[in-house]
C-alpha cells in the first residue's frame, strides 16, 4: 500500500480517482502507532431491564432532589457513593494541576492488560504489541528496572497517536431501502480504504459515477459490531488514563448516521476495562472511578444524572474550568455504571428531525474520571489522575434538511452547528502547535478545555450513512475527517494540506446499474447489531423543552464549593420556563483563532498540475477565512433573527 502519496491512480482504470489518505494512517502504518487491541468486552446484558429501571428513575418529580436510593443496585453498593457524600452535589474537577504523579507502573502490569487483547482487524495498523518483546520476566521488578519501566511507559503513551480518525458506515435503513436508494459506499475488505460513488449528471444529462477515495486510520463497514468499534477506538487508550492522560472520544456526522448507536455502548465497555485494571493490575493502589453525565442543550449545561438540573460552568483565575453542581458518582462495578448510563440516556433531550425521528438535540458528555486518594482512604478528596470523555454530538443538519421543522428545531440546529464549528476549530488547533486553542467558541469546547491541553488523546468516529440520498453529507463528513487528520502535527505530512484538499474529480462514465444495490437490508444484517441496539436502546423521551423545569441559581460565592449541594437544596432552585440567561456567558475570543493555514511543505502528488493545487489551496484558504468570519459574526449576532438562523443552518459544517 502506498503510504506516501495521497493520490492513487489505478492502473487499468480509465480514470484517476482521488484517494485521500489520513495522515495518521500513514503514521500508524509506518510506526504502528495505534495499538491493536481486541474484543475484551462482553455482553453485559444491558437490555430490557435497564430501560425499565431508567424509566422508573425518571418518573420522579423533577422538582424534587433526586432520590437515588430508588435504584436498588445503587442502594446495594455502599462503595458507589457520590464523590461528595452520598450522591451529594459535587464539582467536576477539571483541573489538570490537580493531578498526582503516579508511582510507576511496571511493564508487566501493562502486559496483563495487553495479553487480554488480540487484534481484531488486520489492515489498518501494523500490529504492535502493547508491551515490547523484551518484556520483563519477573513479576517484581528489580529497582534498577524502574527507570527503564518508566521510560517504556512514557513511550507507550507516546505511541498512541494524538488523534485517531475512524469511519463507521451504517447499513441502509428501511426508509432508504423503500426509496430504492443505493449503497454508494464501498469498503475494501480488511483495509482502511473507502470509496464514495457519487452519481452525477453530465451536461447532456447522461449519468456517470464519480469516485472519491479516502483512507483513514480505520474504516468499519456495516457488519462491524459495537464490540469491534470499541476495540478499534477506545480500548487502546484505556490504560493511558491511568497515566495522567485525558482522552476524548466523539462521534460526529449527519443526523441519523449512527452516532448515538455507536457511542452509547462505549462507556460501559470502557468502564469494564477500567475496573478490570483497577481490580487487578492496579489493585490496592487507591484508584477510584467516577462517572458523570451531562448534556449541553441550547448552550446550557444540564446534569443527566440529577434530573436535568442546570449546571454552571465557571472558570477560575488560572483558566481552569469547573462545572458547579455536577454529580459525580464513585462506582466500583459495571452494573451500577450501566444503570447510571441508562438513566442519563433516558433523560437526554431528543426530538424529531427530517432525517431522524429520534434525533439527539443535545451534546451528551459522559466522563469517566480516574482519581486516586493520597492515603488510600476516603478521608481526603481523591485527586484526578486521568479522564475519558465520551461525546455523542447532536446531529448536524443543514437548512435543506430543516425546511419542515419548526422554529425551535431550527434554533436547536443553529446552536448545534455553532458548537460543531467551534469544535472543528479546536481540533484543528489541538495538535497543530497553535499557541491558543479557541475554546470559547462554544460551551461544548469550553467544557472540553482540559481534554484539549496537556497529554490528550482524541478519537473521532465519523459516522456515515450509506444511501445515495446522503451522498453530499457523507462527503462533507469524510472530507472534514480527512482534513482534521491532515492538519495534525503528529503526522509527517501535516503540511500536506493541499493533498487533503485536493478533491480532483476525475470521473468516469459508469453505468449506474453496475453499482450493486445493497442486498443487505437493515433487519437481515442486524442479528448482532439489533441485539446491541436493543441493549442500548434509548428510551423515547421527546423532550423539546427549552429549559429544564428547574434552574439552579449559582451565586458567585457558591462556585467551586464542595458544599454547594446544601445551598442548592435550601431553596435556590427556581421554577422557570424558557431559555434562561447563562450566568457565565462569555464573550467569544474566537476572532484571533481563525485563518490558520499551514503552507504545504512537500509535494507528494505528482499528477496534479501546480496551478490546480494553488487554485484549490486558495479556495480552501478562502473557505477557512470565510468560516472564521461567519462564526465570529454569528457569535455577535442575535440568535432570534430568522435570517441569521437560516444563514447558519445553511452552512456546511462537515
Ligand atoms: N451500525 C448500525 N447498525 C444498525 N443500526 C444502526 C447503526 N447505526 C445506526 N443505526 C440505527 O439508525 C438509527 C439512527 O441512528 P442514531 O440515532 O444513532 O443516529 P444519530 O447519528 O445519533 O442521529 P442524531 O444525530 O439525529 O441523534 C437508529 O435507529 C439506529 O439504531
Amino acid at each position: 500500500m502506498n503510504a506516501v502519496g495521497r493520490q492513487v491512480s489505478r492502473s487499468g482504470s480509465t480514470a484517476h480517482h482521488h484517494r485521500q489518505y489520513s495522515d495518521n494512517f500513514i503514521d500508524a502504518s509506518l510506526h504502528g502507532k495505534w495499538l491493536q487491541s481486541a474484543n475484551l468486552s462482553q455482553d453485559f446484558g444491558v437490555g430490557a431491564r435497564g430501560s425499565r429501571s431508567s424509566r422508573s428513575l425518571l418518573s420522579s418529580n423533577p422538582g424534587t432532589p433526586p432520590l437515588y436510593s430508588r435504584s436498588s443496585s445503587l442502594r446495594r453498593n455502599e462503595d458507589d457513593q457520590a464523590s461528595h457524600g452520598l450522591f451529594g452535589s459535587g464539582l467536576l474537577d477539571l483541573h489538570s494541576f490537580d493531578t498526582e504523579l503516579l508511582p510507576q507502573v511496571s511493564s508487566n502490569q501493562y502486559d496483563e492488560y495487553s495479553s487480554l487483547h488480540q487484534p481484531v482487524r488486520g489492515g489498518s495498523f501494523v500490529s504492535e504489541p502493547y508491551v515490547s518483546s523484551d518484556k520483563l520476566n519477573d513479576h517484581i521488578l528489580p529497582e534498577n528496572n524502574l527507570l527503564r519501566s518508566s521510560i517504556a511507559d512514557k513511550e507507550r503513551v507516546n505511541n498512541v497517536a494524538k488523534i485517531k480518525v475512524v469511519v463507521r458506515k451504517r447499513p441502509l435503513n428501511r426508509k432508504e431501502i423503500a426509496k430504492k436508494e443505493q449503497d454508494i459506499i464501498t469498503i475494501e475488505p480488511n483495509s482502511s480504504f473507502l470509496t464514495v460513488h457519487e452519481t452525477k449528471l453530465k451536461v447532456d444529462l447522461t449519468e456517470y459515477v464519480e469516485k472519491h477515495e479516502f483512507v483513514f486510520d480505520a474504516v468499519l463497514n456495516e457488519s462491524v459490531s459495537n464490540d469491534e468499534v470499541y476495540s478499534e477506538t477506545v480500548q487502546p487508550i484505556v490504560p493511558l488514563i491511568f497515566n495522567r492522560t485525558k482522552a476524548t472520544c466523539f462521534a460526529y456526522g449527519q443526523t441519523g448516521s449512527g452516532k448515538t448507536y455507536t457511542m452509547q455502548p462505549l462507556p460501559l465497555k470502557a468502564s469494564q476495562d477500567i475496573l478490570r485494571l483497577m481490580h487487578h493490575t492496579y489493585q490496592n493502589q487507591g484508584f477510584q472511578l467516577f462517572v458523570s453525565f451531562f448534556e449541553i442543550y441550547g448552550g446550557k449545561l444540564f446534569d443527566l444524572l440529577n434530573d436535568r438540573r442546570k449546571l454552571c460552568m465557571r472558570e477560575d483565575g488560572k483558566q481552569q474550568v469547573c462545572i458547579v453542581g455536577l454529580q459525580e458518582y464513585k462506582v466500583s462495578n459495571v452494573e451500577t455504571i450501566r444503570e447510571l448510563i441508562e438513566l442519563g440516556n433516558a433523560t437526554r433531550s431528543t426530538g424529531t428531525t427530517g432525517a431522524n425521528e429520534e434525533s439527539s438535540r443535545s451534546h451528551a458528555i459522559l466522563q469517566l474520571a480516574i482519581k486516586r486518594s493520597v492515603d488510600g482512604k476516603d478521608s481526603k478528596p481523591a485527586r484526578l489522575i486521568g479522564k475519558l470523555s465520551f461525546i455523542d454530538l447532536a446531529g448536524s443538519e443543514r437548512g435543506a434538511d430543516t425546511t419542515d421543522n419548526d422554529k425551535q428545531t431550527r434554533m436547536e440546529g443553529a446552536e448545534i452547528n455553532k458548537s460543531l464549528l467551534a469544535l472543528k476549530e479546536c481540533i484543528r488547533a489541538l495538535d497543530n502547535d497553535q499557541g491558543h486553542i479557541p475554546f470559547r467558541g462554544s460551551k461544548l469546547t469550553e467544557v472540553l478545555r482540559d481534554s484539549f491541553v496537556g497529554d490528550s488523546r482524541t478519537v473521532m468516529i465519523s459516522c456515515i450513512s450509506p444511501g445515495s440520498g446522503s451522498c453530499e453529507h457523507t462527503l462533507n463528513t469524510l472530507r472534514y475527517a480527512d482534513r482534521v487528520k491532515s492538519l495534525s502535527k503528529g503526522n509527517s505530512s501535516k503540511k500536506d494540506l493541499m493533498s487533503s484538499s485536493l478533491n480532483i474529480r476525475d470521473s468516469t462514465t459508469f453505468p449506474l446499474s453496475s453499482l450493486s444495490m445493497a442486498e443487505s437490508n437493515f433487519e437481515n444484517n442486524m442479528d448482532e447489531t439489533a441485539n446491541e441496539k436493543k441493549n442500548f436502546l434509548r428510551p423515547k423521551r421527546t423532550n423539546r423543552e427549552a429549559s429544564p423545569p428547574i434552574n439552579v441559581d449559582c451565586t458567585d460565592g457558591g462556585w467551586c464549593d464542595g458544599n454547594l449541594a446544601e445551598s442548592l437544596y435550601s431553596g435556590a432552585y427556581k421554577q422557570q420556563k424558557g431559555f434562561l440567561q447563562d450566568p457565565v456567558s462569555k464573550d467569544s475570543d474566537y476572532s484571533a483563532d481563525h485563518n490558520v493555514l499551514e503552507k504545504p511543505s512537500r509535494m507528494s502528488i505528482n499528477k496534479v498540475e501546480t496551478s490546480q493545487i494553488s487554485d484549490i489551496e486558495d479556495k480552501h484558504r478562502a473557505e477557512i477565512q470565510l468560516e472564521g468570519r461567519e462564526l465570529q459574526e454569528f457569535d455577535t449576532t442575535n440568535l432570534h433573527l430568522e435570517n441569521d438562523l437560516n444563514a447558519l443552518l445553511k452552512r456546511k459544517i462537515w
